[in-house]
């Protein structure tokens, strides 16, 4: 099986190590955008600039360049990877129209301009192709420091799934199947904002009652925006749902997390987001998301209330006192 992962960030690099560990006989390749990055992979064997410290295994071959090029040979039983941030799914699709292989993204968001979730723009660029994604609470670092994770394949096609499993179960990594690629991508991309409010909440120091609360009525929000979208309900209680929300919200190593720790601290939100020198997803979805949910008629409040503070309409301490500030009402989503 050959195994090519387009984009050289962290998780594109912790992916390709785990794939290239977890079996001699397929060939991984990981494409990098930029060629002064590649080589530099190439000749460190080490991806500094986002993934330090962490060997390249010598079978894994880097690569840069037009993607194009490398598309002529790919057979059916291969694998496409879409490792780059959600800004770059629609262009890298456009890329792979046609091929026969399984392709799966690994970005978590809606789409900034459109709203779209990432399946849905698949369906408008390249909807022959057979895809799926790649969700889960897997932080790139410890999944390149071979610690244990469990992710999820998410596919209306079986093919796809098995592909995926193939390709990254075993070891430290365990791949569950689910055919629910709606509610994989919801939980993926609203975890992401409710990550921001807890790394707020935690930054101001409201304790820890405020923030099994914000998780808590987070995972209510993504579940009510995720079955108006058509998800099912019991995906929310799966690994990326409730599994990504709590590994997000309460990992240091999140970067969605450290976005509200820094604003907490009064730093602006483009200070925050350049400082951190990796995507924090949440900080481009997050309009869109809550502009989805009002579409549909959802009551996200938690989302909107992030929505006010990266718009720069509300401060920190205000977003709280709007969230306390609601009536009361029953528990149930
Ligand atoms: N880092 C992690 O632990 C995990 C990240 N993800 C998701 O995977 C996606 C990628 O995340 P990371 O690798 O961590 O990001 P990163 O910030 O470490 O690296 C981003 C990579 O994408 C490239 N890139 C940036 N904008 C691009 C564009 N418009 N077109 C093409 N390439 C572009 C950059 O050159 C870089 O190689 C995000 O959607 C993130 O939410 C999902 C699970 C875990
Ligand atoms: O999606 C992730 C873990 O599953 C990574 O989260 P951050 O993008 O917030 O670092």
């Amino acid at each position: 099986m050959q195994i090519t992962i387009i984009g050289a960030g962290a998780w594109g690099t912790a992916l390709a190590i785990a794939a290239s560990r977890q079996s001699p006989a397929h060939q991984v390749s990981l494409h990098a955008r930029d060629a002064a990055q590649a080589r530099a992979m190439q000749q460190q064997r080490r991806n500094e600039r986002y993934l330090p410290g962490i060997e390249l295994p010598a079978a894994l071959s880097i690569t840069s360049g037009p993607i194009e090029a490398q598309l002529q040979s790919t057979r059916a039983e291969d694998l496409f990877i879409i490792a780059t941030p959600m800004a770059g799914l629609r262009a890298t699709l456009q890329a792979l129209q046609g091929v026969p292989a399984s392709v799966a993204w690994l970005c978590k968001g809606f789409e900034a301009d459109t709203g779209l979730m990432p399946h849905e723009v698949q369906a408008q660029v390249a909807p022959q192709l057979r895809a799926g994604a790649l969700n889960g609470p897997s932080f790139a670092q410890e999944v390149a420091r071979t610690q244990p994770t469990a992710l999820v394949a998410a596919s209306p096609h079986a093919s796809v799934r098995d592909a995926l499993v193939k390709a990254f179960h075993g070891g430290a990594l365990r791949v569950y199947a689910n055919d629910d690629i709606v509610g994989v991508e919801v939980g993926g991309a609203v975890k992401n904002v409710l990550a921001i409010a807890t790394g707020l909440c935690d930054g101001l120091d409201l304790g820890l009652n405020a923030r099994a609360a914000l998780i808590t009525r987070g995972l209510a929000e993504m579940t009510r925006l995720g079955v108006a979208l058509g998800a099912k309900a019991e995906t929310f209680m799966g690994l990326s749902g409730l599994g990504d929300l709590v590994l997000t919200a309460t990992g240091d190593l999140s970067r969605n997390r450290k976005v509200g720790l820094l604003l907490a601290q009064g730093l602006s939100l483009e200070q925050a987001v350049t400082s951190l020198g990796h995507v924090a997803e949440g900080v481009y979805s997050a309009r869109t998301v809550w502009q989805r949910a009002q579409s549909l008629g959802v009551d996200m409040p938690i989302t909107e209330a992030v929505v006010a503070l990266l718009d720069g309409r509300l401060q920190a301490r205000e977003a709280v006192q709007v969230l306390m500030g609601r009536g009361p009402r029953g528990e149930a989503v």
